[in-house]
């Protein structure tokens, strides 16, 4: 394995940048492609069923058959080992992808409505063309000979700004999550082999994964009460927090506050930006699809919500999880739907509570009638999934 950072500056040739005849779905910017040429007879229809109901960007195929019947929702990649013929039928495909890069200014390519070029990158030299190809055309179809990311982070550098798309072959949808995220940005777009119809319903969602934003409500405060000791548990995520991004936690399920990382200077104890002090063991934490833990069950690389003041939501991952016992303190609020909301927090000035505006407030300071920020779910839980029952939390 040979690797070379490519620092060469390309300027790009006309037609880098142009577009097909829809931009890719992904509301992330990412998208996916089938590649159907290894897909037995009997499973094809199941795959293309699975790539339109899912909206797959493209299915790509050496056989222009493939594509009889598909809706215009799908891009018709046609696969090319040598230059096409100029009676070629341009109308049944919207993007040739050639694997010499010379092919790709044919002139009987130029009737084609899109192109690009597969490069297979093995070593230094080949290294070089990718990040010369995405450089000068529309399309760059990527395959890394080696396990390594560090080529495709090279390519996704020298892409920046060109308007070129790369699009990446993954070897199964594990790959397809890791080189999503590759430079941060990742690939634009993936392609994988489907071996299953399950297969490109999973690649879909990677594709296009997404958080909606929350509705946080203001919850006034009741009652703040010092109960003795307990366990809480410090969740100590793998990223950086912002100053108003909390994680949700409350007593009840149809209650959460938004607790307050250790962001904001403390006097006496340096920051530790990437931890909440979050509650005591019985507590329940959102985490992504509506699914909430217990704080006593979370774990190191389980995934978590972080929430900002403004609503917006980012997933991330828990390192560690801290359980020592420590007094407690009690702080019962009154949610807007009149709920009594509950957090049982550790019982010293240290640990926050974030408010309206990204408020700090201190939970020994907090007062009858102060306003936090949570989240009021209206279904109760069961095993952390949301359910419509009667259910009596107190
Ligand atoms: O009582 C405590 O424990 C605290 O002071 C609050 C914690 O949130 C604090 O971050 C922690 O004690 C620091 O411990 P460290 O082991 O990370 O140094």
């Amino acid at each position: 394995m040979d690797s070379t950072i490519v620092t060469d500056q390309i300027v790009p040739t006309a037609g880098a940048g142009a577009d097909s005849r829809r931009t890719p779905v992904s509301r992330e910017g990412h998208f996916a492609w089938l590649d159907v040429r290894a897909v037995n007879e009997d499973l094809l229809p199941a795959v293309v069923q699975a790539a339109l109901h899912h909206r797959i960007d493209g299915i790509l195929s050496d056989d222009v058959a493939t594509f009889e019947g598909l809706p215009p929702t799908v891009r018709r990649i046609l696969a090319v080992d040598s230059p096409v013929a100029e009676d070629f039928p341009y109308d049944a495909v919207d993007l040739v992808i050639v694997s010499d890069r010379a092919d790709v200014h044919s002139k009987h390519i130029g009737h084609t409505p899109d192109r690009g070029v597969h490069v297979v990158v093995s070593d230094a030299p080949t290294l070089q063309e990718a990040c010369e190809v995405v450089r000068e055309v529309p399309w760059t179809l990527l395959t890394f000979t080696d396990p390594t990311k560090i080529p495709l982070e090279i390519v996704i550098a020298a892409a920046e700004n060109s308007g070129g798309r790369t699009v990446t072959t993954v070897t199964d949808v594990e790959d397809a999550e890791i080189v999503k995220l590759v430079l941060e940005h990742g690939s634009d777009g993936l392609l994988l082999a489907p071996r299953s119809a399950d297969d490109v319903v999973k690649l879909a969602r990677i594709v296009d994964h997404k958080l909606e934003g929350m509705e946080l409500s203001e919850l006034v405060v009741t009652k703040v009460e010092h109960i003795g000791m307990g366990d809480r548990a410090c969740i100590d995520t793998c990223s950086l927090l912002e100053l108003d991004e909390g994680c949700l936690i409350g007593s009840f399920s149809t209650g959460m506050f938004l607790s307050c990382s250790e962001t904001h200077p403390l006097p006496y104890m340096p920051t530790r930006p990437f931890r909440w002090n979050a509650g005591a063991v019985h507590s329940y934490v959102l985490g992504p699809d509506n699914r909430t833990r217990y704080v006593s069950e979370l774990q190191a690389g389980f995934p978590i919500l972080a929430v900002r003041t403004d609503g917006s939501v980012r997933e991330v991952r828990i390192g560690r999880v801290k359980i020592e016992k420590r007094p407690l303190i009690s702080i019962t609020a009154v949610a807007p739907n009149g709920k009594n909301v509950n957090v049982i927090a550790q019982d010293d000035w240290h640990v926050r509570l974030l408010g309206p505006g990204g408020s700090v407030n201190n939970v020994t300071e907090l007062r009858p009638g102060d306003t936090l920020l949570g989240y009021v779910p209206t279904e109760a839980r069961h095993v952390g999934l949301p359910i419509t029952e009667f259910c009596d939390e107190r």
